[in-house]
């Protein structure tokens, strides 16, 4: 589904230096698994998410999905494709605090000319019901610290993408809270045959893990998920 090709990315220090935080020459990932990403800080863990998301051009290389580089699209149709195909969820939820939690997951549906936003608003409270978070609070700060994560997990779903990318999705989870966004983000990709990529460090995530990959110095290692435990289903 995704394929790197050769891609090396570089950032440039204060005095405008260029400085390589990623080096892969190669990397696909495909649909049904649960990838979890780890490395040291600085490692490149987010600017590789960032990459593969189409929100970080690379310096060089490709980054291709079902074949398509998604950066020799111009910038309104890799925006629309984000949308269609890359769910993002994000350790601290960016929710917005004073909104419900079914206006944070449809909030998207207010921008770019989305059709049909009656039935994205039920998908929406469907999404949230299967999840367990209360839709009847007014405001997203009412919900508990899991709850907001698996709001985020609903906003990510909403347009049904292939793809989910997670930055250090339980990392300010409590151990129950992190147990149910982890068998959460492992249904997600065994069940429903999504892709989903997590960067974590987190035993419970990576327990679960199909896939290991370790980022040291912008260099991707893959190792074996040893400590994949069988949860039924
Ligand atoms: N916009 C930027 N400009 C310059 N340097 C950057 C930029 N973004 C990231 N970096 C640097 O690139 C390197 C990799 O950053 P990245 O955020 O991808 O690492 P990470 O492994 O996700 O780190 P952490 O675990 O601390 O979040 C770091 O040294 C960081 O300081």
């Amino acid at each position: 589904m995704f394929t790197i090709e050769n891609l090396v990315l570089s950032y440039r220090d204060d005095g405008g230096k260029p400085f390589t935080v990623l080096e892969l020459p190669a990397l696909q990932l495909g649909r049904e698994s649960l990838v979890v990403v780890t490395g040291p800080s600085g490692s490149g863990k987010s600017s590789l998410l960032y990459a593969l998301c189409g929100l970080l051009k690379p310096t060089a290389g490709a980054v291709r999905h079902e074949g398509q580089d998604i950066y020799a699209l111009s910038e309104a149709r890799r925006d629309r494709w984000r949308r269609e195909t890359v769910g993002l969820i994000f350790q601290d939820f960016h929710l917005i605090p004073e909104l419900s939690p079914l206006a944070n997951v449809t909030l998207a549906t207010h921008f770019g000319g989305t059709a049909d936003r009656r039935a994205l608003a039920l998908r929406g409270r469907a999404l949230l019901d299967v999840l367990g978070v209360p839709t009847d609070r007014r405001h997203a700060s009412a919900l508990s610290r899991g709850e907001q994560q698996r709001t985020a997990i609903a906003r990510a779903l909403l347009f049904d993408p292939p793809a989910i990318l997670a930055d250090e999705p339980t990392a300010s989870l409590d151990a129950e809270a992190s147990t149910l966004v982890a068998d959460r983000l492992l249904s997600l990709s065994r069940d429903e045959g999504r892709l989903v990529l997590a960067v974590s460090h987190d035993p419970i995530l990576i327990s679960r893990a199909d896939r290991l990959l370790h980022l040291e110095r912008g260099h991707l290692k893959e190792t074996e998920p040893t400590m994949r435990k069988e949860i039924p289903a």
